[in-house]
């Protein structure tokens, strides 16, 4: 149970290891694994109650508290956590040994117990693979807890249960090989040292409870204010993506705005693409849709030939809006042919019938004027403004038409 809540920490919102990991994990783990020790202590010798040495006793609970807290604390570290389970191993399975070997060194016996180095070499083995499997059963649980994948809970079963085995191995192993040689030991003969009777039983477990129950409470308000930190993080990152979106796109149409074209177009200069295209589109005869049937008409057909402007062009360009009933469309790596035929793609549609709520309308046109990268300039603002005057040599000689910008007919204007 102590082993398992140790592993389901990271569940409760924290998708990273956090700081309160270890502290909460070390000693819930450390204690379990302390109280198994001493229970696996006396089922082992259960013809009699054993005595413990005070110091000793308490002793081993610190290492294995502080040793499981240290192990955890690996976690922390990117490195450590990933592929590197050898420190972190290391640092469990010594603290659990210690605990074990220093906690049987505090039984206070008659006896004189021999041990075997054999068992002892086994057991210390055991603990130290059961900690690496275990360390890879909880990366790979922290991996799906992060990706919401209920597996996750396999994983920590899996690690509570390997655990459970291999710290119960140990314990066996090293209780096992212990015999006693029938002479009296010394701490007996000396009666001076402090021992454990059965009746100092309730303190030490009510001792182990309130190392539960103060990491429990530290877990509580700490995980508390995490959650609510990790809340506001969330809600804040969220906030930050709508405004940046909002000073991006247009609010009406939502393309991207004129600010949101230059950062593109400067971009794909930055990366040598080219040639680049640049379409100026700008409708005929908008202003009467307005005119006529008021300005919300109006938006619900800009809103329309937006979206119809971004079908066409699909992923072969780029559609933004700079204003009114201007567009301008980005289409790079192509051949002139190529962007002719898209430009004329455009006005059919744009000429075609929009069915709006309040009317239909099939009057509209467009004038389209091109200019290239590198061929008509190197910079946004120059490529914008030669577009747009052979947009408006169009509308000139009559409109719903394209041409390319060309520096002889069309002189820039002073
Ligand atoms: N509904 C609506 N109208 C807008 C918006 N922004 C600008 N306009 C109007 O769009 C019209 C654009 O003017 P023009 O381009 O001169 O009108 P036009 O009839 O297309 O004229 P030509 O381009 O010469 O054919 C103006 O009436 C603006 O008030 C908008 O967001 N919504």
């Amino acid at each position: 149970m102590a082993f398992y809540v140790s592993f389901w920490v990271c569940k409760t919102g924290v998708r990273k290891p956090h700081f309160c990991w270890p502290l909460f994990s070390g000693p819930m783990m450390g204690c379990g694994i302390w109280v198994l020790h001493y229970m696996v202590m006396q089922a082992h010798h259960h013809n009699h109650v054993l005595r413990y040495d005070i110091m000793k006793t308490l002793l081993s609970l610190l290492i294995v508290v502080v040793g499981c807290s240290l192990g955890f604390g690996c976690f922390l570290f990117k490195k450590l956590r990933k592929n590197n389970h050898i420190v972190a191993a290391l640092i469990f399975s010594g603290s659990a040994a210690g605990m074990h070997y220093l906690g049987m060194a505090a039984v206070i016996s008659s006896e004189d117990w021999k041990v075997n180095n054999g068992y002892i070499a086994l057991s210390l083995g055991v603990i130290f693979v059961t900690y690496l499997i275990m360390l890879r059963l909880t990366y790979q649980m922290l991996v799906m807890t992060r990706r919401n994948d209920s597996f996750a809970n396999f994983y920590r079963l899996g690690a509570t249960t390997v655990l459970c085995m291999g710290v119960s191995a140990m314990h066996i192993l090293g209780t096992n090989h212990t015999h006693s040689s029938g002479m009296m030991s010394q701490s007996m003969e000396m009666h001076t040292v402090d021992y454990i009777e059965d009746t100092i039983a309730i303190p030490l477990v009510m001792l182990v409870g309130l190392v539960f129950l103060l990491v429990i409470f530290i877990w509580f308000f700490d995980f508390k204010e995490r959650l609510s930190n990790e809340k506001l993080k969330k809600e804040l990152i969220e906030k930050n993506l709508q405004l940046k979106k909002m000073a991006q796109h247009d609010s009406l149409t939502h393309l991207p705005n004129r600010f949101y074209l230059q950062k593109h177009l400067n971009t794909l200069f930055s990366k040598q693409i080219n040639p680049l295209f640049i379409l100026f589109i700008d409708l005929d005869g908008f202003k009467r849709v307005n005119d006529v049937w008021g300005h919300a008409i109006g938006d619900e057909l800009l809103v329309k030939i937006s979206q119809m402007l971004k079908d066409v062009v699909g992923n072969e360009g780029f559609v933004a809006r700079i204003g009114g009933d201007e567009f301008i469309i980005e289409v790079s790596q192509k051949e002139k042919q190529e962007v002719i035929k898209i430009a004329q793609k455009l006005l059919s549609k744009i000429s075609g019938r929009y069915e709006l709520s309040a009317t239909t309308v099939d009057f509209l046109s467009a004038s389209i004027g091109v200019s290239v990268y590198p061929e008509h300039g190197q910079d946004v603002a120059t490529l914008l403004k030669k577009a747009d005057v052979a947009m408006y040599y169009i509308k000139d000689k009559g409109k719903n038409n394209v041409t390319f910008y060309d520096e002889i007919e069309m002189p820039l204007p002073i």
